[in-house]
């Protein structure tokens, strides 16, 4: 569904004294409908630039993204508008994604107005109820401001906002990396869960390998912006250490080869 091919972003740093920074060098991978692809990497590896490439929050300095056959580069603004809203992007800090002034309900409601996914707030509560039941929250949450909420609560509102505008492929990167251990594999199980109702594809940038293991169908393991690693999960990473056996807390469907 979507392919990136020899993906390579540069940046230039400095006034005076330029200097020509290397993020993303010659990445390639596929991610296929309703499958999940881990990126993996040590801080500074290029994983974040590859998201924002995907997500045309950048532009790519060489090679091309690849969606259903077309390539994003040569779209009309129009149609690079419809591919945005068809994938999504969430961070490591929900709280940072909420505006502390709006209440969740409106945080919920302004995408679904704005991309004209609604025409009134009664359709679009209706909406929001669906959201709640997917995401698993309660309708208590609704009147309250992000500042009142927890970190776990925050991202799933965040997730759910970012579901509401419907979109083929989600990019999570680093989701739980701001959350306790308890709360990350409940966050993990519940983007699993989405996946399994909802066909979505996946892209989970983590720099742990249980995450990875836990949750990816294939992976890519970056360096100093290249790929270093590609295949399978469990046939490339080493064993799990134990410390963090999130492997045990999540169902075991996703472990089927693409
Ligand atoms: N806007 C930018 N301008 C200049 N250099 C940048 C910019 N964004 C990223 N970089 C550099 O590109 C490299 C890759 O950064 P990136 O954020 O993609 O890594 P990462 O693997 O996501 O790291 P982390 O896990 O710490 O978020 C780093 O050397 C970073 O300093």
């Amino acid at each position: 569904m979507l392919e990136a091919i020899n993906l390579t972003k540069y940046f230039t740093q400095g006034l005076l004294n330029q200097k020509t920074i290397c993020a993303v060098e010659n990445v390639s991978f596929q991610v296929p409908p309703g499958k999940t692809l881990g990126i993996m990497g040590t801080s500074g590896s290029g994983k974040t630039t590859v998201a924002k490439l995907l997500a045309g929050l950048i532009r790519p300095t060489a090679g091309q993204i690849v969606y259903k056959g077309t390539v994003l580069s040569e779209l009309s603004s129009a149609q690079a508008r419809l591919f945005r809203s068809k994938l999504q992007m969430i961070f490591q800090h929900p709280s940072l994604a909420l505006d502390p002034r709006q209440t969740i309900v409106d945080a919920l409601l302004e995408p679904l107005f704005v991309h004209k996914l609604i025409d009134s707030r009664r359709q679009g509560l209706a909406k929001i109820d669906s959201l709640l039941h997917l995401t698993q929250l309660s309708a208590d949450i609704l009147p309250k401001y992000p500042w009142q909420i927890s970190g776990g609560q925050a991202q799933r509102i965040v997730i759910a906002r970012a579901l509401g505008l419907e979109p083929e492929l989600l990019i999570a990167d680093e989701p739980t990396a701001m959350l306790d251990v308890s709360i990350q594999a409940q966050i993990l199980t519940l983007l699993n869960d989405i996946q399994r109702q909802t066909g979505l594809s996946l892209i989970l940038i983590s720099h742990d390998p249980d995450v990875i293991r836990a949750c990816a169908d294939r992976m890519i393991g970056m360096e100093e912006g290249k790929v270093v690693m590609n295949g399978i999960p469990a046939a490339i990473l080493p064993p799990s250490d134990g410390l963090f056996a999130l492997r045990n807390t999540l169902p075991t469907y996703n472990t089927g080869g693409l």
